[in-house]
């Protein structure tokens, strides 16, 4: 029994309720301590475990949910433990909605529903016998439009059967049939507060999005049980997002779910709307921008009825919707949807492949700037490769244009803002039309420097610098310093704590800084800021979004949420103002991301009747990077980037895996990094995989932790770890581990 209790969860043994006995994946109630908890049934066993007396065990209480969670779900987080190094528990952890366990008997109210016949295959068949050509149409109409089960209902409606062949199917061992609570969708969710959705009708596709639309919703000739994956390749503004919702009417209409995913909550609004008005009643969504209550709902309705559509970002991914047909990764590209921490740290596009495939559902991945990882798996064959060209009007991608930093520097141009900028910018606003201004980082400036010795202002619980802020009171401000990782704040200080100095000078720039910039400059113009500062709140993305739309502002200056999904007809201009941070991190992906988000930045101007343009400031114009966004060689950067990885033996073509340790005593965190470097080493050598490291982590403290971490190299195939409980055992304590496959930072 998984039961959770104050911040954890455990693994408990009971013995079942006499009365009213429980099958594993029922969600039930049990005593803990003399109080009651809702535990969820994993497994069932003859036996109490080994040294445990069967009279010290509790019993199970009362049941609350009959078969909460379906066989197939389980399957799925079991596939994902093992998948990610983790524990079923913790996996359970993060794919169920808050509070869904633990002990809240009073406000635990799960909506109850009437009971009905659910019926699913036999997952072990114990026959091979004959079966008529009724109930082979039987067993083909749930294998192709329910292949984890249905109510019996829509099963006898389906087939045009009667309930005979059924029961005959059920007595020869080849279907289950059992009563389960049926939720009806009486009121499904929950209109985005304030809105009047007009419905509205599918627009009629280009011959493009036509030929895309068909080859997606063609009989694949698949045996049943396969899934299928299909790359979208189209270029930003090419009607992605209309095919997302025509695919999505296709298998609604056969009684399908559908699952949307958005790399980033900022997305989730604006798709919703669309969805709501494109489906009126049924549309869910999941993401954190919920209550937990609302999340809960979500879920339960997700068990229940429909067929839905479920827009959601990253976790959504583990909704048990029972009869899934596609599901949609908007932006496949980005790195949000790997979890980096806690673990289970897993890649939603890899969890989505497993649910397709399990559930004979279609993975649909769409995105301007596919990864590389799946243009490799078009080119090697599993991913069906689908193009879309041309912008849907046939308007033009903007012309981008690179403005030479190290040349206005000569001229004698020292602000951040450039001279073709600036005139650009008013010139564009001048017709009445907007432009977005990208940002790489928020706050005033990423960091404070002493004039007099250089010393930068670091945060007391990390080894970073403090970021600036700037508070605007009436008539004046104050700046305050603020870590990014640990949220410590403090205010400003008078002086250097190293030499006295009281010359203090904010360095770099930050979306606040910019926006004063451009308000010195160009003093008549209008600006809004799109940053996580910005944007807190339920509905935060939303009102800025929608003030700009209204055109409240000529400019909008953001950070990288500014790049992604925003469809704004008088957005003309987009601006990247310093391309070179993006370009030059330390790591493997830095070029391959940054070119994706100035392709996406680039996408948003110009996607109406008015053409677009783009300026880049940068001083490394030569720089691929900057040459492949000019040249809009998305295609000839990637199979470059691929042949360089290939020849170097770089990922995708090895596996990767790190070790991330952490703890509050530096000597012993190195220690452990060293401990578990010298335990795993034989090990990994013997099966080709090589340790790089133990190295600390490139940020080596955060809130006051120590942290290293080990890389691992090796082949393509299974990790030859040994279990998570083993490499814990080899630290010392204090240490904690995160095992992180594939991790998206190299
Ligand atoms: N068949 C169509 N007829 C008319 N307008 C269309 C059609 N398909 C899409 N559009 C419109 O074209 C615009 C761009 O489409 P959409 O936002 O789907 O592009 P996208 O490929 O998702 O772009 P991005 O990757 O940049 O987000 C939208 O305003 C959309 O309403
Ligand atoms: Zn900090």
């Amino acid at each position: 029994m998984l039961v959770e209790i104050g911040q954890g969860t455990l693994l408990l043994t009971y013995v079942n309720n006499p009365t009213e006995p429980v099958e594993t994946g029922d969600l039930v109630w049990v005593p803990v301590r003399k109080q009651l908890h809702a535990g969820l049934v994993m497994a069932e066993r003859p036996e109490p475990p080994a040294g445990v007396p069967k009279q010290q065990l509790q019993t199970v209480k009362k049941l609350i949910l009959k078969g909460a969670f379906s066989r197939v779900w389980r399957q799925l987080i079991g596939w994902c433990a093992e998948h990610t190094h983790t524990s079923q528990l913790q996996v359970l952890r993060t794919a169920l909605p808050p509070g869904l366990l633990g002990q809240r008997a009073g406000n635990h109210k799960l909506p109850q529903g009437r009971r009905q016949l659910w019926v699913e295959r036999q997952p072990h068949p114990c026959t091979q016998q004959d079966v008529t050509e009724r109930q082979q149409h039987l067993l083909h109409c749930l294998d192709r439009h329910a292949p984890q089960g249905c109510w019996l209902k829509d099963l006898l409606q389906d087939s045009g059967c009667s309930r005979a062949p059924v029961e005959n199917l059920v007595k020869a061992g080849l279907l289950m049939m059992e009563h389960r609570h049926h939720i009806a969708p009486e009121q499904p969710q929950l209109q985005p507060s304030g809105s009047g959705h007009t419905p509205e009708t599918p627009q009629r596709l280009t011959p493009d999005q036509s030929r895309v639309l068909a080859s997606l919703t063609a009989p694949t000739g698949l045996p049943t049980g396969g899934g299928r994956e299909v790359l979208l390749w189209g270029i930003t503004g090419s009607g992605k997002t209309e095919i997302y919702l025509q695919a999505a009417a296709f298998w609604l209409a056969q009684g399908r779910d559908v699952l949307i995913l958005c790399p980033e909550i900022g997305l989730i609004p604006q798709l919703l709307d669309r969805c709501h008005r494109r489906f009126p009643d049924r549309v869910l969504s999941y993401s954190s921008h919920l209550s937990d209550g609302e999340r809960r709902r979500t879920w339960e309705h997700c068990r229940h009825g429909g067929p839905w559509l479920v827009v959601g970002t990253r976790s959504a991914v583990f909704l048990p919707l029972a009869r899934l047909g596609l599901v949609v990764l908007d932006e496949e590209h980005d790195p949000s949807y790997k979890q980096e921490a806690p673990m289970p740290c897993y890649h939603a596009r890899d969890v989505a492949r497993h649910r397709t495939q399990q559930d004979g559902a279609c993975l649909l991945l769409g995105s301007a700037t596919p990864s590389l990882e799946s243009w490799r798996r078009c080119r090697a064959g599993p991913c069906q490769l689908l193009r879309l060209k041309e912008r849907v009007a046939g308007g033009q991608l903007p012309a981008i244009r690179v403005v030479d930093m190290r040349q206005e520097l000569a001229r004698g141009q020292r602000t951040a803002i450039s001279r073709p900028l600036r005139d650009r910018l008013e010139t564009v606003c001048g017709r009445g039309e907007q432009a977005v201004v990208f940002v790489p980082r928020r706050g005033y400036s990423p960091f404070l420097n002493c004039r007099s010795c250089g010393e930068a202002m670091m945060c007391p619980h990390c080894a970073l610098p403090l970021t600036v802020h700037r508070h605007h009171g009436p008539g004046a401000h104050h700046d305050v310093l603020r870590c990014h990782w640990c949220n410590h704040r403090q205010p400003l200080q008078t002086h250097c704590h190293q030499c006295g100095s009281r010359a203090f000078k904010p360095f770099g720039i930050g979306t606040q800084r910019v926006v004063e910039l451009l308000q010195q400059q160009l003093p008549g113009l209008r600006l809004l800021r799109y940053d996580h500062d910005t944007t807190r709140g339920k509905d935060g993305h939303r009102r800025i979004l929608e003030q700009f739309a209204r055109h409240r502002a000529d400019v909008l200056v953001g950070t990288q949420m500014l790049a992604k999904g925003m469809d704004l007809p008088n957005v003309t201009m987009a601006v990247v103002l310093a391309a070179d941070g993006l370009m030059h991190r330390p790591d493997l992906r830095a070029q391959e991301q940054a070119l994706q988000v100035f392709f996406q930045l680039a996408g948003r101007a110009g996607r109406g009747m008015k053409p677009g343009e783009v300026l880049v400031q940068t001083y490394a114009p030569e720089h691929v990077v900057v040459r492949s966004l000019v040249e809009g060689c998305y295609d000839r950067f990637l199979n470059q980037e691929m042949e360089s990885r290939r020849r170097h033996g770089l990922v995708p073509y090895v596996r990767a895996c790190l070790l991330r340790l952490s703890g509050a005593s530096a000597r012993t965190t190195a220690n452990g990094a060293a401990l578990l470097a010298a335990h795993l080493s034989p090990r990994l050598h013997h099966r080709r995989w090589t340790v790089v490291g133990p190295a600390p982590a490139p940020v080596a403290r955060v809130a006051r932790r120590s942290r290293w971490q080990l890389l691992l190299h090796g082949p393509e195939g299974p990790l030859p770890l040994p279990p998570g409980q083993e490499l814990r055992s080899v630290l010392p304590r204090g240490v904690d581990l995160t095992i992180d496959p594939d991790p998206m930072h190299l």
